[in-house]
């Protein structure tokens, strides 16, 4: 399956501005999309990036196996231009080349696992979402040629209501995993707990010096053991 991965190259994730410099915060969002990158491939699947600045995947270092199923196509449009134009009923597709379905795998999911992500794949109603926590639409598979995505907001609501205009069927994953993007400071506690051993995301966290740190008995992080950091 096509499975798209929209990434935000230039100026990425500054919903974590607070605790991380501009640097840092490129410096994560490659790690995540490495990570969410060795997933798809893990699940069989090739992934597409669609940058919104030039990317040479070589400087992720990626495992071979991923970088040669991996690519990259640069899109300057808004998000949600730039998924359309590759969904079934988008740019260049025609009733004639039949439905391919496609999926779209956010670049921030850094608990992505194959598993996680085959479920989704292997649904089969028109339109599949794995929401966010917030209502976002983190990822999406669509097999359905009327559908079109419009993202922010609670875009997962909005999707149901676009599936359900559109006379699509739809199922929602309920998945953990999937569920879990990495937009501001309190999701680097899930980067920290659940990141699985050897992933980029928590390596590079580790190294910029957070660690889980304990408030009151909540759990938090920290960073270089000062605890009111992040
Ligand atoms: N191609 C493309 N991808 C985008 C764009 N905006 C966001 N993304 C990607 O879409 C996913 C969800 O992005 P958000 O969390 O909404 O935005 P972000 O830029 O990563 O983070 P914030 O700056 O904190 O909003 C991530 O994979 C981003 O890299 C865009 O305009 N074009
Ligand atoms: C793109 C957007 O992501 P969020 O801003 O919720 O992370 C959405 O899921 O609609």
């Amino acid at each position: 399956m096509r499975v798209v991965v929209p990434f935000a190259a230039e100026t990425p994730k500054t919903r974590l501005e607070s605790v991380l410099t501009s640097a840092e915060r490129s410096a994560v969002a490659r790690a995540m999309l490495a990570d969410v990158l060795c997933a798809v491939v893990g699940a069989g699947h090739e992934p597409m990036v669609v940058s919104t600045a030039p990317l040479d995947l070589e400087t992720l270092e990626l495992p071979g196996e991923v970088l040669t199923s991996a690519s990259v196509t640069l899109d300057e449009r808004s998000l949600t231009d730039a998924v359309n134009a590759r969904l079934p009923g988008g740019e260049g597709e025609t009733a004639a080349d039949g439905i391919d379905p496609v999926a779209v795998v956010m670049a921030d999911l850094a608990l992505a696992t194959p598993d996680a992500l085959e479920a989704l794949l292997a649904t089969s109603a028109d339109v599949a979402i794995a929401p966010g926590r917030g209502g976002g639409t983190n990822a999406l598979v669509v097999r359905h040629p009327d559908f079109v995505v419009d993202y922010h907001g609670t875009s997962y609501l909005d999707h149901r209501e676009i599936a359900l205009e559109v006379g699509a069927t739809l199922e929602t994953v309920d998945s953990f995993r999937l569920a879990t993007d990495i937009d501001e400071p309190a999701d680097l506690v899930e980067v920290l707990v659940h990141g699985r051993e050897g992933a980029r995301a928590p390596t590079c966290l580790r190294e910029f010096g957070f660690e889980l740190a304990d408030r009151d008995g909540r759990v938090d992080v920290s960073r270089d053991g000062d605890h009111g950091a992040a």
